[in-house]
């Protein structure tokens, strides 16, 4: 018989039905852009801390996880890896965009016609009743092929600043950029976070009360910096 016994076979430490209860918020965050732009690699490195040796076409979406903690607060960051090639995405987009928290938009910096494409991604998001409020990035990837950028970030960041949106240009291959593509999604929790309003849920809708406005995107000091 085991010391100190009163035996249940419950390991020691606090009774669980005794300690407080911790709710957890979970936000959806997609990623959105056109194929090989580089999103199954970014949700990647920030979900799992690495650069993947290879991937395929996503097919429909990839879900990825990664709880992060903020003032004391636990949040569950629920990543849409959605798929670029419209084959592989049609039956889905409705999804995509149901009761999301907030939207990346990826180009590749080394490819103009992805960028060119953003005005066709954002109108798709627009088209889907996704809220106001609910905040937008931009990401140009692959900023490690140097040689090959053919979009300027001069370009790009007008683009955003069109969009109101923050721009991020990184590299999901280069490791030394991870805490970079950290920062999108972490200034994006930032922000959800700060809209208070946004009741613990899962899987459920967008709350009826109104919601605090964010802070405008023009307080944000460049490109890339984080407005939390
Ligand atoms: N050099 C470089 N290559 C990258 C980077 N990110 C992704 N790639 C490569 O780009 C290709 C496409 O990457 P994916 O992450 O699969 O692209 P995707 O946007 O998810 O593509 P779909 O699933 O078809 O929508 C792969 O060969 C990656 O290795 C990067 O930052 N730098």
């Amino acid at each position: 018989m085991a010391a100190g016994g009163g035996g249940g076979g419950r390991p020691p430490g606090p009774d669980p039905a005794l300690e407080p209860y911790v709710q957890t918020r979970i936000f959806k965050i997609i990623v959105i852009g056109d194929s090989n732009v580089g999103k199954t690699c970014l949700t990647f490195r920030f979900c799992g801390g690495t650069f993947p040796g290879k991937t395929e076409a996503t097919i429909g979406v990839d879900f990825r996880e990664k709880t992060v903690e903020i003032e004391g607060e636990r949040i569950k960051v629920q990543v849409w890896d959605t798929a670029g090639q419209e084959r592989f995405r049609k039956s889905m987009v409705e999804h995509y965009y149901r009761n999301v928290h907030a939207v990346v938009f990826v180009y590749d910096v080394t490819k103009m016609s992805s960028f060119t494409n953003l005005k066709t991604w954002i109108e798709e998001c627009n088209g889907h009743a996704v809220p106001p409020l609910v905040p937008r990035v931009l990401v140009g990837n692959k900023c490690d092929l140097k040689d090959l950028i053919q979009v300027p970030s001069s370009l790009a960041l007008k683009f955003a600043d069109a969009h109101n949106m923050l721009l991020f240009e990184t590299s999901a291959k280069d490791p030394q950029e991870s805490q970079n593509v950290d920062a999108i999604f972490m200034c994006l929790v930032c922000r959800l976070k700060a809209q208070r309003s946004l009741p613990c849920r899962d899987t459920e809708g967008w709350p009826a009360q109104p919601q605090p406005q964010p802070r405008r995107l023009e307080e944000a000091s460049g490109k890339g910096s984080c407005p939390c």
